[in-house]
């Protein structure tokens, strides 16, 4: 058994548009370790549904080879497809039938027992709060529902490997929180988890390593700790000025480090670690400051993502790889 789940090695994709040819990735490699939740960010058109469809073997890269525990994906296509539970973003092709079927019929065709999927299904069904759903057609349910059904699809059997293109997408968030905690329970008995996911805030919950794409290239591959540690370190202080009074509240702050004016009243602060004390003092000594109040955030993931994005951007402005 190979040390990585997935090995990706030097993968490129183009696709034929007329006469001219799209790069969708370039040189992409990396890999994935058995139990891991890897999450892959990037903007629209970023190539990362192209990814996840090597991932799963769909599509054969025209460059470069995914291993598979070990062995080239394409040589293994049934393996992969027996061991790999894949959410894609496309609705899938159950439409015409029952809810409870095509959660069964998944079920069976990952070798369970008719009894087995059928227990597994109406579990499911029960977790998602539409047991009533069983008997509709697919091509009934609302869009979300059909999100959760293809989420029970995917889910069903217990695969070792489960790869979401975009999971939480058209959820309420209710549901969004119940696909997140559904995933990360998975992942403790032992799944191994890609996720693709424009979610960023909800994805930091839940993913150990973050893998950033754009323009078809690999931007970063790290864990979110560490890929924080990249962004700048100031601290920032969220600020609601007092009505009418973001300027003159502003006016006071730059004393203390960047302003930023996010909306009518509400300000962003980045102060110095080092400074961060003296200003708290400052706010409590001078009640009489236009602020009603403040909170303290440190950096997310959402803030790594830009961070990231803009640096690739100005090192493609010069020419210059990004990757580390
Ligand atoms: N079948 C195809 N034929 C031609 N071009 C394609 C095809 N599929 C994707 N592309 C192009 O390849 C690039 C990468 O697309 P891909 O779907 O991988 O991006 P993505 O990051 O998943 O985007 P999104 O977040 O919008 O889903 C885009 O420029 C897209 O237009």
């Amino acid at each position: 058994m190979s040390a990585f789940v997935y090995d990706v090695q030097q993968v490129s994709q183009s696709y034929k548009k007329g006469k001219t040819r799209i790069l969708a990735n370039e040189h992409i490699t990396m890999n994935i370790r058995e139990g891991e939740i890897v999450g892959v960010l990037g903007p629209n058109g970023a190539g990362k549904s192209t990814l996840i469809k090597q991932l799963v073997g769909h599509l054969k890269p025209t460059e470069g080879r995914v291993l598979f525990c070990g062995q080239d994906v394409h040589k293994q296509t049934h393996t992969v497809a027996g061991l790999v539970a894949y959410f894609a973003q496309e609705p899938h092709v159950l439409s015409s039938l029952r809810v409870i079927d095509a959660l069964v019929y998944t079920g069976q065709l990952r070798g369970m027992s008719a009894w087995e999927a059928k227990r597994q299904a109406l579990e499911l069904l029960e977790r998602f709060e539409m047991s009533d759903l069983g008997d509709k057609l697919m091509k009934r349910l609302s869009g979300g529902q059909k999100r959760m059904i293809g989420i029970g699809t995917t889910l069903i059997g217990r695969s070792p490997v489960l790869i979401f293109d975009e999971p939480t997408n058209e959820l309420d968030p209710k549901k969004r929180r119940l696909v997140w905690s559904l995933i990360q329970e998975r992942n403790r008995e032992g799944a191994t988890v890609i996720l693709v996911t424009h979610n960023v805030l909800e994805a930091e919950q839940v993913v150990d390593r973050v893998a950033v794409i754009n323009h078809g290239r690999l931007l970063a591959l790290d864990h979110v700790s560490r890929l924080k540690q990249r962004v700048d370190q100031r601290l920032k202080f969220e600020l609601t000025a007092a009505y009418g009074k973001r300027e003159e509240a502003e006016s006071v702050l730059q004393l203390w480090g960047e302003v930023q004016a996010m909306s009518e009243n509400r300000l962003r602060l980045l102060v110095e670690k080092e400074q961060a004390h003296r200003l708290f003092d400052f706010i409590m000594e001078n009640p009489a400051l236009p602020i009603e109040d403040y909170t303290i955030t440190p950096p997310s993931l959402e803030d790594v993502y830009f961070h990231i994005d803009a640096v690739a951007a100005s090192s493609a402005v010069q020419g210059q790889e990004a990757i580390e």
